[in-house]
C-alpha cells in the first residue's frame, strides 16, 4: 500500500457536492492509484511520496468518450478540398479503410500508441476507441485487438459505411452475424452511424438491426446519430437504452424532449463542426431542458484530426455557448457518464486518482488560452 500526496494544488476542481465548487490553495493523497483524501493544504496528512505542483491548477483527467483512433493514411486532401467549399458526405471513409486493411500491426500500433500519448499530454486520461475502418471481419477483429491494447473502453463500429461495391442487405447481415460473433468479445460497445442522409451509412431499420443484435450479444449500445441532417439517431438511441447518442447537430423539439430524463447522454464532438465548416449543434437547447451533454474530440483522419479536450472546451464555451463550468463538466464527468463509469470523470473518494494538471492559475484558462499546451495528465 503505497500513498502519494499532491501538494502545491492552486486551484482542485473535484466535482465532489461535498464542497462548494473549486477549492484553493488545495491537496489530494491517492492510495494505490485511488483518492482517499481531498482538503485544505493546511491540513494535508503524511504520505509515502510526495508531489507538489508549484501552485497549479488540477481538473479531473479528460474523459474522451469518442475516437476513432486505429487507422492507417492521410486525407489532408480531403481536408483541403472542404476548406475549398466540398461538402463532408462520409465518401472519404473509403479511402481510410483500404489504407487500414493494407496496414500492418505494428505500424497501426505505432500510429496509435502515439494519439493516446498525443492525447494524455493534452489530459487525457480515459479515451474510448472504435474500430470501423476494416470492414470486413478480419481487419475488424484486428483494429479491436489493437485497440484492446490501450484502453477498456473499446468499441465495434463494423457499422461505420456499407463498403463500396457492396450490397446494403448483405453488409448487415454480416455486421449483425460473423462479424459481430468474431467482434463481440474483444469489445465493450457496439456503435451504428445512423445517417440516412448519407447514402454511405445506416438508416433507421438497419441501425436498429444491429443495435439489437449488439446488445443481445452483450454489448452496450453507442450511436452516431443527426450528424448531417434530422433522423432517426437519436430517438432510437434513446428507445434503445443506449449510453450516448453522439454528434446530435440536427434535432427536432421531440429529440430533445425524448434525450430529457433519458439515460442517454449527448455527445457533442464540436472539433467535427470546426474542422468541416459546419453548423455547430445547439448545446444551450440540450442543457437548458435538462440533457446530460458531454464533449469528445472524435479524433479521425476524415472530420476532426484532433486529439485535443482542451480544445474541445474552448469550442465549446466559445462557439457552443457553454459555460466554462459547463465544458469542463461535460469534458470530465459527462465524458464518464457517456461510458457509464463512475470512478473516472471526478475526485471524490474511491475515484481513480487520475488528474489533468494545469499551467494556469484555474480552470478558466482551458478556454481562455486556446491553442496553448496548458493540460497535462498525471495518474497517481
Ligand atoms: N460520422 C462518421 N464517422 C466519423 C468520420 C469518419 C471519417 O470521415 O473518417 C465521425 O464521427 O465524424
Ligand atoms: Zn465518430
Amino acid at each position: 500500500m503505497t500513498s502519494h500526496l499532491v501538494t502545491g494544488i492552486g486551484e482542485l476542481v473535484t466535482h465532489d457536492p461535498r464542497f462548494d465548487g473549486p477549492l484553493r490553495d488545495a491537496a489530494l493523497v491517492a492510495q494505490d492509484g485511488v483518492v482517499v483524501w481531498v482538503g485544505p493544504a493546511s491540513a494535508q496528512p503524511a504520505a509515502d511520496a510526495r508531489t507538489d505542483l508549484g501552485g497549479a491548477a488540477v481538473v479531473p483527467g479528460f474523459v474522451d468518450p469518442h475516437t476513432h483512433l486505429v487507422f492507417a493514411g492521410d486525407r489532408a486532401a480531403e481536408f483541403e478540398a472542404r476548406m475549398a467549399g466540398t461538402p463532408y458526405t462520409g465518401g472519404g471513409i473509403a479511402t481510410t479503410v483500404a489504407a487500414t486493411r493494407a496496414a500492418s500491426d505494428d505500424d497501426l500500433r505505432r500510429r496509435l500508441a502515439a494519439l493516446v500519448a498525443e492525447a494524455r499530454a493534452q489530459g487525457t486520461t480515459t479515451i474510448e476507441v472504435k474500430s470501423g475502418y476494416g470492414l470486413d471481419v478480419g481487419t475488424e477483429e484486428r483494429l479491436l485487438r489493437l485497440a484492446g491494447e490501450v484502453t477498456t473502453e473499446t468499441t465495434f463500429l463494423g457499422a461505420h459505411v456499407v463498403p463500396p461495391g457492396t450490397d446494403r442487405a448483405d453488409y448487415v447481415a454480416l455486421v449483425t452475424g460473423p462479424m459481430l460473433a468474431a467482434c463481440a468479445p474483444l469489445a465493450r460497445w457496439a456503435d451504428v452511424f445512423c445517417e440516412p442522409a448519407s447514402r454511405v451509412a445506416f438508416d433507421g431499420d438497419e441501425a436498429r438491426e444491429i443495435l439489437v443484435a449488439a446488445r443481445s450479444a452483450g454489448l452496450g449500445l453507442r450511436v452516431h446519430g443527426n450528424q448531417l441532417g434530422p433522423g432517426p439517431g437519436v430517438q432510437l438511441a434513446v428507445e434503445l437504452g443506449a449510453a450516448s447518442v453522439d454528434h446530435c447537430t440536427y434535432l427536432a423539439d421531440a429529440d430533445v424532449d425524448a434525450l430529457a430524463g433519458s439515460g442517454t447522454v449527448a455527445t457533442l464532438l464540436p472539433g467535427v463542426e470546426f474542422s468541416t465548416r459546419s453548423p455547430y449543434p445547439d448545446a444551450r437547447r440540450l442543457l437548458d431542458a435538462g440533457v446530460e451533454v458531454a464533449l469528445a474530440t472524435d479524433c479521425n483522419p476524415g472530420t476532426c484530426f484532433s486529439t485535443s479536450m482542451p480544445l474541445m472546451i474552448a469550442l465549446a464555451v466559445r462557439e457552443l455557448r457553454m459555460t466554462v463550468a459547463e465544458a469542463l463538466r461535460a469534458a470530465t464527468l459527462g465524458g464518464a457518464h457517456a461510458l457509464r463509469r463512475d470512478d473516472v470523470g471526478h475526485l471524490r473518494l474511491g475515484a481513480r486518482a487520475d488528474l489533468a494538471v494545469l499551467d494556469a492559475p484555474d480552470h478558466r484558462h482551458l478556454a481562455y488560452r486556446p491553442g496553448v499546451p496548458i493540460a497535462r495528465a498525471l495518474s497517481l
